[in-house]
């Protein structure tokens, strides 16, 4: 489903002048509809993997091969960006623990609007996303009113609401348990099981060692690039 090859990511900090490395010639493979869990120190470049396959950063060499449904094989890093849209739509989802608030748009229109992006047609698309909301826990009577002023467990489970309702190919989960109770990680880990079911391919970031295990097919563990040198 999806092969990077030879990743490499530097992040230059202009008021510094400097160009510090994040990713170095990183390679892995995810089969279809397998788990792979991507473990490692805080700052080895987990995430910055993640939003390299989402497109959110744009690595410097390397590729990314994803097996799309729309357009075959296709290197996500030459992609066009219309290309990067609509696979953002309807291929690839992506988690993370912060939830990109739009202005004036309620909760449930948030859900809603997720799936008539995906083609589903309106009332169907409201009973779903209604059914989504209520799997995770999130209060009826929020359901009419604006994410912005949301706990932050609140916003994550509707970013979680959001991303999983579309049942998307690839599913990138950054880190989407970090500030949720103990009943919410279970509806997650529920929720990631039936996707797993149904065949979707999930590449997943936990610090929770325990909430992956009997999860992931795969681990992945990366390493900081300054303890790399250091055992060289
Ligand atoms: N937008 C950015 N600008 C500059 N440096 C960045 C940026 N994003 C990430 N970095 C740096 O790249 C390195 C890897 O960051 P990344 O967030 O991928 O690590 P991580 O393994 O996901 O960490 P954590 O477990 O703490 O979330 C870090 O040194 C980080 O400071």
């Amino acid at each position: 489903m999806l092969t990077i090859h030879n990743l490499q990511k530097s992040f230059t900090i202009h008021h510094l002048q400097k160009t510090f490395p994040a990713l170095e010639n990183i390679s892995l493979h995810v089969k279809e509809g397998g788990f792979l869990g991507i473990v490692g120190k805080s700052g080895s470049g987990k995430s910055t993997i993640l939003k390299s396959i989402y497109r959110t950063y744009m690595p410097q060499a390397g590729n990314i091969i994803f097996h799309s449904d729309a357009y075959g094989e296709i290197d996500l890093l030459q992609a066009t960006t219309r290309q990067i849209v609509y696979l953002r739509k309807h291929e690839i989802g992506y988690v993370s623990q912060f939830l990109n608030v739009m202005p004036r748009t309620t909760a449930l229109e948030l859900v809603t609007q997720s799936l008539l992006d995906v083609g589903v047609e309106q009332q169907e698309a409201i009973a779903r996303a209604k059914q989504a909301l209520r799997h995770f826990d999130l209060e009826e009577k929020l359901w009419n009113s604006y994410p912005n002023n949301f706990s932050g467990g609140e916003k994550l489970r509707l970013n979680i609401a959001c991303a999983i309702v579309k049942e998307p190919r690839l599913l990138l989960l950054d880190e989407p348990t970090a500030s949720l109770d103990q009943a919410s990680k279970v509806k997650v880990r529920e929720s990631i099981e039936k996707l797993k079911a149904q065949g979707t391919t999930l590449i997943g970031i936990f610090h929770d060692l325990e909430f992956m295990e009997g999860l992931c097919d795969d681990v992945f563990t990366m390493m900081k690039i300054s303890d790399k040198e250091v055992l060289a």
